[in-house]
């Protein structure tokens, strides 16, 4: 008789501790605990304002780039303090993967878009690039609708085509994280399906948070939810932990769409 191997949980990713974050003197998060797990997908939900994007942007240090912008308290990814001053920013992000709301590819060719980044890194002969940008494509259910075009403008893609190719570019990088901030923001119920699709798959390979103002998406990509209200973490849980069963009234209320 076989045994199968006690199922044990995705450890954690990323672990949130007390995070605060700051535009210039206004408090946008407010001692924030949460924790990503390793190959799973966390939604984040909550009222437009409520901090959803200002908590991706801090697992990046994208916010870096904004003098009057900081957080405080720890954000360790694999154990490691990023919210630490000495950290390598650059090798920190090419650890991670992230996508906006627009799908916002370069003025370049298909092809170009996800060669870009791999070129910044990697010395890779024209076949070797081919692979991975093939790899990529694929990875990102793109291959097929874009292989006879690779030398086509991205620009002239549809947007969900385009925003498959900005995932195509965020995987080409062999990330261990990936963001993606209301992916499908901009996008119809077909490309919409076919994100949600390519989501399902990425799960097994990564840390995914995804920003959603959409609950049936995050019912139906999610193994995890985390609801926020003005700045707080409020709630996590399953799926169904906080569309069914929410504990916290605030939850419940966005829930059951009395606000937001
Ligand atoms: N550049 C900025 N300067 C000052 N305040 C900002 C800035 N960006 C965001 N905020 C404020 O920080 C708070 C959180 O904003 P954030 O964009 O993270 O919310 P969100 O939950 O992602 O919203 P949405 O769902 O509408 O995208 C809001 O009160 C917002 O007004």
């Amino acid at each position: 008789m076989s045994t199968s191997p006690p199922h044990r949980p995705p450890a954690d990713k990323i672990v949130m501790h007390d995070v605060n974050f700051f535009y210039g003197a206004v408090q946008a998060l407010h001692d924030v605990n949460l924790s990503f797990p390793d190959r799973s997908v966390t939604a984040l939900i909550g009222p437009s304002g409520c901090g959803k994007t200002t908590l991706i942007r801090i697992i990046n240090r994208l916010f870096d780039m904004y003098p009057d912008q900081r957080a405080t308290g720890t954000v360790l990814v694999d154990g490691e303090d990023i919210l630490d001053p000495g950290i390598n920013v650059a090798r920190l992000r090419a650890r991670i993967g992230m996508t906006f709301q627009r799908p916002n590819p370069f003025p370049m060719s298909i092809h170009e878009n996800v060669a870009f980044g791999i070129a910044l890194h990697h010395d890779l002969s024209r076949s070797e690039m081919d692979a991975r940008v093939e790899a990529a494509l694929r990875d990102a259910a793109l291959w097929d609708e874009v292989k006879e075009i690779l030398d086509h403008s991205a620009l002239d893609l549809s947007g969900g085509q385009q925003q498959r190719l900005c995932i195509a570019r965020a995987i080409a990088l062999r990330p261990e994280i990936l963001l993606f901030d209301e992916p499908c923001a901009a996008l119809d119920p077909v490309s919409t399906a076919r994100i949600e699709d390519l989501i399902d798959d990425l799960r097994r390979r990564y840390c995914v948070v995804i920003v959603t103002h959409n609950m049936e998406q995050a019912a139906r990509v999610a193994d995890r939810v985390a609801f926020m209200y003005l700045g707080e973490a409020i709630e996590t849980g399953s799926a169904e932990d906080i569309f069914i069963r929410p504990k916290d009234p605030r939850t419940r209320d966005y829930v059951t769409g009395r606000f937001g």
